[in-house]
């Protein structure tokens, strides 16, 4: 006994299609994570000599005990110190890759490092150049 959808004709058998596809792409489209992105990978010995560099040259400096870098921006004010900040973190959103930072009044201390690499990554020169070009 063959069962009763079976017996459907092509074009209601086309609708279910339809319908059921519909519903998947819709369900899944919202609700399935991507697969993670690769691990980062840490900057190369080569890539730190040429990209750290001119970060070295503005004040930035490595982080002794891990693989970070740091520097202390100071500005005007507090109104320009959180104008800073607030640049930075609409860029930072934009990669997702966060600066550990602490502010007080005019100034701003920045360490970058990329936590899923556990170390310094080319994600971490892209912001410490941009946050120089936010820090003009
Ligand atoms: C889940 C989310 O994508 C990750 O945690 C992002 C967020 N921002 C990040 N920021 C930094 N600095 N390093 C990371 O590894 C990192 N990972």
């Amino acid at each position: 006994m063959l069962t009763p959808a079976l017996r459907l004709g092509p074009l209601c058998r086309a609708l279910i299609w339809r319908t059921l596809s519909d519903i998947n792409s819709t369900h899944f489209s919202t609700s399935t994570k991507m697969a993670a992105p690769a691990k980062k990978a840490k900057l190369t010995d080569d890539e730190r000599g040429t990209s750290l560099a001119p970060l070295k040259e503005s004040g930035w400096s490595m982080v002794d005990s891990r693989d970070a870098i740091y520097k202390e921006f100071k500005f005007k004010d507090f109104n320009q110190a959180f104008g800073f900040m607030t640049r930075v973190a609409l860029k930072a959103e934009t990669m997702d890759h966060h600066p550990e930072w602490f502010n007080v009044y005019n100034k701003v201390q920045v360490t970058l490092s990329t936590h899923d690499a556990g170390g310094l990554t080319q994600k971490d020169v892209t912001l410490a150049t941009f946050m120089e070009k936010a820090a003009k």
